[in-house]
């Protein structure tokens, strides 16, 4: 299969206005208050747009997480070491992690894969092995990888989307250092300072927070002059954003929404859409993050989240938890009887 992303750009279709407004119609006539389900509502028709079907369904969402590592850790950025990368993975492997949990909880499949962990990993672990490279390359120093391998994570991402037969793409990641390369990605992509996209990650210290900041100022000085989203990736990283990013766009060209967890897949979310600007209204918001630079790239993307909850994990739980929400909201649109079903009078 040739990969091309300008070919993936133009394949993604356009929202459906068509079966947006059908649904929009049928919520107006449904036995409630017009507007009484609030956000749950405009979610619902939005759904409709984006499947270009009237009543949409998510009977099998699938939740893809990629691990990978980053050069940049090196430069005491994570309140935890680089090899938790791997150590997680195994988690996954044996089911014991956060998203192993909530994915059960939710019904979801959940696919874990390795596009860049720095270390080898047992071959006989169930999770996918498509590792790029082991980590990307400290950006504050060189390009964190060159444009095959950038280019070869995301076309990963989107193969893997395309075997899952998942009706909503639910992505997540694990990289320790992810953060600060998440902010330093975001600050090239969209001009916004680095100052106010980053936060403590796992629970960096005010000086883990000065060494952050350092970091990316470091980084972006050294990085080409360009616009070019894939050159800003491969100069950045990481492998693993780049690969759900991948998600995003594979899912994007096939009608299936894709929902963000927090800052880091936000991230992605955003290259997705720097890289092909239709793919934007294939994404939803699940949470919010207290990360700072995830409320600013909520905006840049205007997308509103449906839950506010303090958390801070990454792994894609956010989003496993607003799984069942946006399946409530379509099955009210489906099932809900209408004023005229059910012979109860609507509003004068
Ligand atoms: C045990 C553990 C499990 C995690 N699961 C997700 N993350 C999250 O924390 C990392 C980003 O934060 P920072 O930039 O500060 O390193 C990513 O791996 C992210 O997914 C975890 C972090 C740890 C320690
Ligand atoms: O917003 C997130 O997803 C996040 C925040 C801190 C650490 N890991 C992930």
């Amino acid at each position: 299969m040739t990969f091309l992303l300008s070919d993936i750009a133009a394949s993604i279709p356009a929202f459906d206005v068509h079966a947006a407004r059908q649904a929009r119609e049928r919520q107006d006539r449904l036995t409630k208050p017009q507007g009484s389900l609030g956000q749950l509502e405009a979610l619902s028709i939005q759904l409709a747009g984006i499947t270009g079907n009237p009543l949409p369904r998510t009977d099998r969402p699938g939740i893809f997480v990629f691990a990978a590592d980053h050069g940049v850790a090196a430069r005491g950025v994570s309140a935890y070491p680089a090899e938790v990368t791997a150590q997680m993975v195994l988690n996954y492997a044996r089911g014991g992690a956060v998203i192993n949990v909530l994915a059960k909880q939710i019904g979801a499949e959940l696919t874990v894969a390795d596009v860049g962990v720095s270390s080898a990993l047992p071959d006989d672990l169930i999770i996918h092995h498509r590792k790029v490279r082991l980590g990307t390359a400290d950006w504050t120093e060189g390009p964190a990888m060159t444009r095959e391998e950038a280019l070869r994570a995301i076309q990963i991402g989107a193969e893997i989307f395309e075997a899952s037969g998942a009706d909503l793409a639910v992505i997540g990641e694990m990289g320790i250092g992810n953060t600060t390369t998440a902010a330093a990605l975001s600050a090239a992509l969209t001009g916004l300072a680095p100052a106010e996209l980053i936060g403590r990650g796992t629970g960096v210290d005010d000086a883990g927070l000065a060494r952050k900041l350092a970091a990316i100022e470091t980084g972006l000085a050294r990085l080409p002059k360009t616009s070019d989203p894939l050159e800003i990736l491969s100069a950045i990283g990481g492998l693993e954003i780049a690969a759900m990013a991948g998600v995003a766009l594979a899912a994007a060209r096939r009608r299936v929404p894709v929902l963000l967890d927090g800052f880091i897949s936000t991230t992605a979310g955003l290259l997705a859409a720097a890289i092909a600007p239709a793919a934007r209204e294939y994404l939803l918001a699940s949470h919010r993050s207290p990360e700072p630079g995830h409320t600013l790239l909520l905006r840049r993307l205007e997308l509103t989240p449906l839950l506010d909850l303090g958390m801070r994990l990454g792994e894609g739980s956010g989003a496993a938890l607003a799984v069942p929400l946006i399946q409530s909201a379509l099955a009210v649109l489906r099932d809900v009887a209408t004023f005229e079903q059910a012979g109860v009078s609507d509003r004068e």
